[in-house]
């Protein structure tokens, strides 16, 4: 059983995968994940967008829906969609709400600036526990300019370091730290208490994240940062080769997938 409370306490490195339907998070679960992250990379994932902005507040929920359904004892988080949060105070919380109330979310996530402190504050006051996310936020892909290393300056760690900490103080139970040099996952990691998740960051963090398609081998391309430990997209192709070649050449359906009743027709 994994809480909010509990994996401020865990001492071993912290697990966390993405999932986006069912099937996927029960075998999350059973694997003995930690936290599952509906994260909105279900648009690039699932949906085939080629970034996160397209995805919707519905998306999320349906999504949550599933995995809630699926998982008991898993505590799962809901990446809240670009502009979902942000534009109005009361949309931001009712959107935040929803997840809980409607789709069994146990927190959200929040791709973090400045501009989020008061918002993590509010939140977490309202019983909606918050995941940070600074280095690498794609929510700003454009302002950005590309998937590029944060960080990568000592004025910009510095800054990173202090969004980690006002964050925290504004009470965030965590942190994702996305693709930046390992000297600056450790040194968030060591300037806060909450535990940080790196994806990306180096080995120093307190635990780590993956997009679950690139995790199990099934996406097509993946970032730099992220590896395969199976290669189901080799598994899903030849299944899927195997079940046409067997349909042209009759041998699917075989004896034992038919059935009949003797009817004299
Ligand atoms: N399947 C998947 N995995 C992810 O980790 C992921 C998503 N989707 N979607 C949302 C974001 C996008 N992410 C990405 C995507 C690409 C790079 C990447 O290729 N970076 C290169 C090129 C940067 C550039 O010039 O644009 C790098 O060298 O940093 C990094 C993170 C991480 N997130
Ligand atoms: C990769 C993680 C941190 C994420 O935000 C997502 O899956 O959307
Ligand atoms: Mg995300």
């Amino acid at each position: 059983m994994t809480t909010v409370a509990s994996i401020r306490e865990q001492d071993e490195a912290i697990t966390v995968l993405t999932a986006y339907d069912a099937a996927t998070a029960e075998l999350v679960e059973a694997a003995d994940i930690d936290v599952i992250l509906v994260g909105d990379s279900l648009g690039n994932a699932t949906l085939g967008y080629d970034s996160t902005l397209p995805v919707t507040m519905d998306d999320v929920a349906r999504a949550t829906d599933a995995v809630t359904r699926a998982t008991d004892d898993t505590l799962v988080v809901t990446d809240l969609p670009f502009l979902s949060y942000g534009v109005e105070t009361a949309q931001s919380l009712e959107n935040a709400g929803r997840l809980l109330k409607e789709s069994g979310a146990q927190a959200v996530k929040i791709e973090s600036g400045p501009h989020t402190v008061d918002l993590t504050e509010r939140l977490t006051q309202l019983g909606i526990p918050v995941m940070a996310h600074l280095g690498l936020t794609p929510q700003h892909v454009h302002g950005i300019g590309g998937y590029t290393r944060q960080g990568t300056t000592e004025e910009r760690a510095a800054e990173i370091i202090d969004l980690a900490e006002a964050h925290q103080a504004a009470g965030a139970f965590s942190l994702v730290l996305e693709h930046v040099p390992r000297e600056v996952g450790k040194a968030v990691t060591e300037a806060v208490e909450m535990p940080v998740i790196g994806i990306g960051a180096g080995p120093d963090t307190d635990g780590q994240v993956l997009v679950i398609d690139d995790a199990v081998g099934l996406s097509a391309s993946v970032p730099p940062f992220a590896a395969a430990f199976g290669d189901v997209r080799t598994e899903m192709r030849e299944a899927i080769e195997a079940y046409r070649d067997a349909v042209v050449s009759g041998s699917f359906p075989a004896e034992e997938h038919s059935h009949s009743e003797g009817l004299d027709l």
